[in-house]
């Protein structure tokens, strides 16, 4: 049994446990000024402590975080994040017993799905949160990247300061909608953290306005490579939100008309984000890497499968195992008219984590299949597994946290 007990944090203790978080990941306490901003970003009621006798050894906190895109509509999400147990306090289930207390604060509050971003892959899915959408790291070398012509969108494009884009962005992004499955809302304390940074860090943020109005930014920022800025100058786009493919296209046209820049770089971009398309050569833009994004947790199993529209293809029945929560166990039949509990047996069986891997349609069950990662009772199950579970774009978040 553990010797620890978990505890909803008042507004006196989670300074204590931001200082825990930050020192797991080998980081000194915020300074007074940086917690002054910093304290408001805590949800009240929503950070967790450990605590042995009355010394707090880890932490755990979440965002009421609005919506994630699903398939066919959407459903209510939560966010973690500042995860952290004392280095003199790990590996005696102290984040088992937080993510424990946490999935059911999930399940109380109507959260059927949670999402986190992980500092290592090898922690999050024994408690079921599963790689459910990936991102790639492109670069372009500026000076060989012709564009093709475009009609452009009649539209202008304009640098505005700080507290204009904390007015302007978050309108932005509401208007613009959740726009593929993985997209998810994006909560005050989001903002409140991640756009001061990025201007703090000399970033920019211009807005694309159309007959319509403003309908979409990029945030970038310009470094040289190295410290003596002789170094090659390195555009890195940080956030690009379009409401329309074609203000896309002009916010990356955009970027590519910078000057003194060398190259143009973007981290965690969609799988199929159609980039290569707008140049003469599509050979300019490489891809530097591929990296999970998504770690997505089906909380309310049922309830998420519902929630999703399928592809056509005659019907599945999945069985679902979950360590964590197992009033999620059973077997779920899927038709392209939904899903639902049933009592027949199942063709396919996985754990929770790799159910969420293919909620969003981003690994298809035939590949975890190949893998050893499912296990197949029925071999014509699997293509219409990947059928109904498929989807026409890469789930993608695009919201890093
Ligand atoms: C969303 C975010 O905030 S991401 C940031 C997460 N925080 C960090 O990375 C900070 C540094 N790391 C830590 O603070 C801790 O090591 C944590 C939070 C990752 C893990 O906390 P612990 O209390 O040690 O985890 P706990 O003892 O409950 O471990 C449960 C299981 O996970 C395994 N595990 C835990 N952390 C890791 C890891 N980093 N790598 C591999 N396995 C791990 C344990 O071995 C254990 O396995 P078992 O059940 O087979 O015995």
């Amino acid at each position: 049994m553990a010797d620890h007990d978990i505890r909803v944090l008042d507004e006196t203790q989670v300074r204590a446990a931001h200082t825990l978080f930050r020192g797991s990941l080998h980081t000194a306490p915020a300074p007074d000024e940086k917690w002054e901003q910093v304290k408001g970003t805590y949800e009240p009621g929503r950070t967790l402590g450990a605590f042995q006798d009355d010394e707090l050894v880890g932490t755990a906190q979440s965002w009421a975080a609005g919506r994630l895109a699903v398939p066919g509509g959407d459903v209510p999400l939560a966010a973690v994040s500042r995860v952290g147990v004392r280095t003199d306090w790990t590996r005696r289930g102290v984040l088992s017993a937080l993510m424990r207390r946490q999935l059911r604060s999930f399940q109380e509050a109507g959260e059927i799905t949670a999402t986190l971003r992980a500092s290592e892959s090898t922690i999050y899915g024994r408690f079921g949160y599963g790689v459910a959408s990936r991102g790639r790291g492109v670069k372009i070398d500026r000076y060989r990247a012709a564009l093709l012509p475009s009609p452009g969108t009649g539209g202008r494009i304009r640098l505005v300061d700080k507290d204009t884009a904390l007015t302007l962005a978050p309108r932005i992004y509401e208007a613009a909608g959740l726009t593929r499955p993985g997209a998810t809302s994006r909560w005050p304390a989001w903002w409140q953290l991640n756009l001061p940074r990025a201007f703090d860090e000399n970033g920019k943020l211009a807005v694309h306005r159309g007959p319509d109005g403003d309908d979409g930014f990029v945030v970038y920022e310009v470094k040289s490579s190295s410290p003596s800025g002789h170094g090659n100058w390195v555009l890195t786009v940080l956030d690009l939100v379009a409401a329309t493919p074609q203000v896309w296209a002009e916010l990356w046209r955009f970027v590519f008309r910078v000057d003194v820049v060398d190259e143009v770089v973007g981290d965690l971009r969609p799988l199929d984000e159609p980039l290569e398309w707008l140049f003469a050569d599509r050979r300019v833009v490489k891809v530097t890497e591929v990296e999970d994004e998504t770690w997505l947790r089906l909380v309310d199993v049922p309830a998420a499968l519902a929630a999703r529209a399928y592809g056509r293809a005659e019907p599945v029945v999945i069985g679902v195992r979950d360590r964590y929560l197992p009033e999620n166990d059973g077997t779920y039949r899927v038709t392209p008219d939904g899903a639902e509990r049933t009592d027949r047996p199942a063709d396919l069986a996985l754990d929770v984590d790799l159910l969420a891997s293919t909620y969003l349609g981003d690994v298809p069950f035939s590949t975890l299949a190949a893998a050893g990662r499912v296990d197949v009772l029925d071999h014509t199950a699997l293509p219409r597994a990947d059928a109904l579970f498929g989807t026409s774009q890469s789930p993608w978040a695009g919201t890093f946290f």
